[in-house]
């Protein structure tokens, strides 16, 4: 587990991180959401003992970073993906980091395998492609086999199948009970892949949450459903319209957008009518749409709408 306590990080006249507080939990994925310049690479800098707080502090499995014995054994980290010396080869450089951390050089091979760099390995990492500098940013990250797992934008340059990998070995990672703490602006990504979410705004944290809840209170009732037989469907509509606070529109395909109601709602009346129902279903709104909706307000760095929104 990773505990922050009232972390606080000012650069000059600049509050990057402001007194936040929560944990993040084992045998889970937990994403770490925010606008540019939210605070998020900060935060993660000093729960790995790289910036030190100006007040509060931040502790893995609760010692800070500073007194871990074999830190790679403790915590796997990916920050910056492009952090390698360009002329080193992949291998040599986690060859490198296992040598100081009493990690046999074995291990190398296996995560050079996990994260498909096998036949780059021997290449300068500095010819590297953003997505092949980010398999090995993972590699070092797993190296110690550690506990937690600490990626900053790990899906950063990669392609929709190395996407795909990076979600289902952090699945895999947290599964297996480790703790698993990942940044990213990629929304639809971040939706399949965290069971929890962090999310900071202008260094505060705004939300601590599940996905689950955070969807859940960010979706007002809503259903959907089609109904096959044409009188039926204007007597269930009928019907959905005389109850307070709900409305409906009907598709020129007969499918029915039911505000004000839960899927639930809307197949018991049905039931009670006699009417036949296809695809009934809930309406949620995307992570995207609820982050959006979140951060409007704090967002430094916006264009367009967002700005406009954040100024209501
Ligand atoms: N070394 C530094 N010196 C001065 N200011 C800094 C330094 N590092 C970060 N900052 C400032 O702290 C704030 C938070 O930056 P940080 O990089 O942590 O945000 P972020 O959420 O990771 O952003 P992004 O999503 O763009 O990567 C920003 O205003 C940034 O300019």
């Amino acid at each position: 587990m990773i505990s922050l306590r009232g972390l606080t990080k000012r650069y000059g006249g600049t509050l990057a991180v402001d007194d936040l507080t929560f944990d993040i939990q084992t045998g889970r994925v937990t994403g770490f959401l925010g606008p540019n310049g939210a605070g998020k690479s900060t935060t993660m800098r000093m729960i790995l003992g790289l910036d030190h707080p100006t007040r509060g502090r931040a502790l893995i499995a609760g010692r800070p970073y500073a007194d871990l014995r074999r830190p790679l054994r403790a915590v796997g980290a990916m920050l910056d993906a492009r952090a390698v010396h360009p002329a080193r080869s992949g291998r040599t450089h986690l060859v490198a980091q296992a040598r100081a951390n009493g990690i046999p050089v074995r291990r190398v091979d296996e995560v050079l395998e996990t994260v498909g760099l096998t036949k780059a390995a021997r290449r300068p990492a500095g010819t590297y492609s953003l997505g092949m500098s980010g398999r090995l940013g993972v590699a070092g990250a797993l190296l110690g086999d550690p506990p937690v797992l600490i990626l900053d934008e790990p899906v950063n340059g990669l392609d929709p199948d190395g996407v795909r990998w990076i979600r289902r070995l952090v699945r895999d990672q947290a599964a297996e009970g480790r703790t698993v703490f990942l940044s990213s602006h990629l929304m639809s990504e971040m939706q399949l892949t965290a069971d929890h979410l962090v999310i900071i705004g202008r260094g505060r944290l705004l939300s601590d949450t599940s996905m689950t809840d955070f969807l859940a209170a960010a979706s007002p009732a809503s259903a959907r459903a089609s109904v096959p037989d044409p009188e039926q469907r204007a007597t269930l509509v009928r019907r959905l319209m005389a109850i307070d606070g709900v409305s409906v529109e009907t598709s020129a395909d007969g499918e029915l957008t039911v505000e004000g109601s839960t899927a639930a709602e809307v197949g018991d009346l049905a039931h009670h009518c006699g009417v036949r129902l296809h695809g009934l279903s809930d309406i949620r709104v995307s992570l995207e749409q609820a982050y959006m909706d979140l951060t409007a307000r704090s967002v430094e760095y916006a264009t367009g709408g967002t700005a406009e929104r954040g100024r209501q």
